[in-house]
């Protein structure tokens, strides 16, 4: 919707065609964004050789943990000069990568043609045309600048990055820090407790991205501290909501079932996270809680005496 918005002649691909016809003849999407109209010039197919056919730009927006699969079978249809921006913020299971990594193993294509979109932007809101920032990050600055101009609205105003690790980073860690912020809410805590999750996030969240290469001030940008305050605000935020139904002591099962299908990428992420961050030796430890919590049974009240009674230690 922003890239048609933006003038940018856009093709949605949908794996369900209903959905696909749904999106082109009534222009809605009535599943994820009910009430809201979508730009008469968006159309949408199931077909994948339709989506890529002549694509100067191909815009990856399915769920981290699916991207290689899908990617998978959609290489080699790819156009050869197409650029490829990642719209998801996880890090994957098996092999602990970015997802531009994934998208530069997968399709051998080099990194400055490789690009990621982040900040806050939570999806209804970008849908309502609420006015919202993000940057586009790409090691090749020109390729940067090309995609924003192709997504830069009277609403929607892109900025330009080369740091494509930050702001993954960003996007990737901010989602278990928002599973954190849920959790604490939803036992009842107030914003005390929210502020000093959100900005001990940040803290860990810009160790680990620093190991791994990453500018410190990427994250004091809007693809960390940005999109990190938005989604552990907000309760359109699925982290959050997600964390909220644990922390008011439904099981693991039930917060699964209440999303209604919808990803959650911290609940995957937080424990590759977590791994990433052993290997490269940099203490998460709000990961760390969350990890254990949605995958070690910890109750949400132990996890947050465990994190209360570490040593203490300059800020
Ligand atoms: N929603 C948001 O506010 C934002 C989301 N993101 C990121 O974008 C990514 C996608 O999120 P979002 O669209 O919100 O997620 P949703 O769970 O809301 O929707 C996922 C979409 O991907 C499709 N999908 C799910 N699994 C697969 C699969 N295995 N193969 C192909 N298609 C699949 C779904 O199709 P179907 O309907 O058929 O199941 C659906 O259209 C995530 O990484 C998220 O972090 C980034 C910024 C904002
Ligand atoms: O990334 C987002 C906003 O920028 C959306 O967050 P959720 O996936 O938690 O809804």
């Amino acid at each position: 919707a922003v890239l048609t918005d933006a003038g940018t002649r856009t093709t949605l691909w949908a794996r369900r065609d209903e959905l696909a016809r749904t999106i082109t003849d009534d222009h809605v999407n009535p599943d994820y964004l009910p009430g809201i109209e979508l730009p008469e010039g968006l159309s949408a197919v199931s077909d994948i050789d339709e989506a890529l056919d002549g694509a100067d730009l191909v815009v990856c927006a399915v769920p981290s943990q699916s991207l290689r699969d899908n990617l998978s079978r959609w290489n080699g249809r790819i156009p050869a000069g197409a650029a490829l921006l990642s719209l998801a913020k996880g890090i994957e299971s098996e092999t602990l990568s970015r997802m531009t990594e994934v998208i530069a193993d997968v399709t051998d294509r080099p990194d400055d043609r490789i690009a990621v979109l982040s900040g806050p932007n939570l999806a209804r809101e970008v849908a309502l045309r609420q006015p919202a920032a993000t940057v586009v990050a790409c090691r090749d600055e020109s390729v940067a600048r090309s995609i924003q101009n192709a997504c830069t609205t009277a609403y929607f105003r892109p900025y330009t990055n080369t740091d494509v690790v930050g702001c993954e980073i960003g996007g990737a860690v901010k989602n278990v820090i928002a599973l954190a912020c849920g959790m604490a809410s939803g036992a009842g805590l107030g914003e005390n407790t929210l502020a000093s999750i959100i900005t001990r996030g940040l803290a860990e969240t810009i160790r680990l991205g620093e190991a791994l290469g990453a500018r410190a001030e990427t994250f004091a940008g809007l693809a960390g501290v940005g999109d990190l305050v938005a989604t552990c605000s907000s309760p359109l935020s699925r982290n959050r909501s997600f964390g909220a139904r644990l922390g008011e002591g439904r099981s693991l099962e039930e917060a699964q079932q209440a999303t209604h299908g919808q990803v959650a990428e911290g609940v995957k992420s937080c424990s590759s996270v977590r791994a990433l961050a052993a290997a490269h030796g940099v203490d998460v430890p709000l990961t760390d809680a969350v990890h254990r919590v949605c995958h070690e049974g910890l109750p949400v009240r132990d996890a947050i005496i465990a994190l209360l009674s570490r040593s203490t230690k300059p800020e």
